[in-house]
């Protein structure tokens, strides 16, 4: 797999609005500050919908924001250079995503009082997720077949690298005060309760109706419908015109997909990799 990528430190990125130079200066230079809000996930993990729930935290429910600006420029992605430049000039607090491994993130990071959201979804979710994802962008090599996306999951042969390495890393600071861990699941299946987790986490106050307008515009249908957050304005540039960002938004998705053996060796690699942490972090499970 080359062409479309580029290898920084072992991990692969995108060529297009990546590269080495910015990698570098995001993992050297970037100054995280202490009134930042990090929200970091590996692909696939639904960043998009925990972005528009933050973003809604911030507005209190008011939907103005997250329909007239692109996601993208709301909660700006660290590593890629368009993030970076944009992160570099904006005032007060900000919004940061990532994708970035714990390796590679932003040094200042680790001496700041940030807080960071740190979004997990069942490897076996990702892995479907993300195959519809990329055979649909133009700027990756695209997997032939599920059974050749298979052997790249699992070998971390991907943009952003193993998915166990990411999630391994970020969960060695699951005991940081100013770091908490969330689930796609237990956002999908308790949605209202997760909400009030991150409002308190943030140290936000919502007014009821303002919690249940944060919860009408971040669902599925409505972020399906807001072309501010669904990606329909990179569609025929950067994905095809068949792409979806929202494509079911649901849990256990990966029973329609995975053949049996690739069901077993998967649970046989999730046991050797994260046996050692503690089960309840994996709601799924
Ligand atoms: N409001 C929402 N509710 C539930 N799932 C959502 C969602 N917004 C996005 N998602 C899901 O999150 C996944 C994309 O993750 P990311 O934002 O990290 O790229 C997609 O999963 P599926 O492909 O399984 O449908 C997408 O449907
Ligand atoms: C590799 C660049 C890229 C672009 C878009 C992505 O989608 S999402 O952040 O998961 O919504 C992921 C990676």
């Amino acid at each position: 797999m080359t062409g479309k990528f580029i290898s920084f430190e072992g991990i692969l990125f995108p060529r297009l609005n990546y590269s080495p130079e910015v990698l570098r200066e995001v993992h050297e230079s970037f100054l995280i500050k202490h009134e930042d809000v990090l929200l970091l996930t590996f692909p696939k993990s639904g960043t998009n919908w925990l972005i528009e729930t933050v973003c809604l935290i911030y507005s209190k429910g008011d939907p103005k924001w997250v329909q007239s600006e692109p996601i993208w420029d709301r909660s700006p992605w660290v590593e890629n250079k368009y993030g970076y430049e944009l992160l570099k000039e904006k005032e007060g607090p900000r919004l940061i995503s990532s994708h970035l491994p714990i390796q590679l993130f932003p040094k200042s990071f680790f001496k700041s009082k940030a807080k960071m959201i740190y979004l997990i979804r069942n490897p076996r979710d990702v892995f479907v997720s993300g195959y519809f994802f990329w055979r649909s962008a133009k700027f990756v090599e695209k997997p032939e077949s599920m059974e050749e996306y298979f052997e790249w999951f699992i070998h971390g042969n991907m943009p952003f690298g193993s998915w166990f390495d990411h999630t391994r890393g970020w969960m060695s600071i699951r005991d940081k005060e100013n770091f908490l861990i969330l689930s796609y699941e237990e956002m999908k299946w308790d949605t209202r309760n997760t909400v009030e987790k991150i409002c308190q986490f943030l140290g936000k106050e919502l007014e009821p109706e303002e919690l249940n307008s944060v919860l009408k515009n971040s669902s599925f249908q409505a972020m399906k419908e807001n072309n501010m957050s669904n990606f329909s304005l990179a569609k025929g540039l950067h994905f095809e015109e068949n792409a979806h960002l929202l494509r079911k938004g649901v849990t256990g998705d990966w029973k329609n997909h995975f053949t049996v053996a690739q069901a077993e060796i998967f649970d046989k690699l999730f046991q050797e990799k994260m046996a050692d942490l503690p089960q309840e972090l994996f709601p799924w499970e």
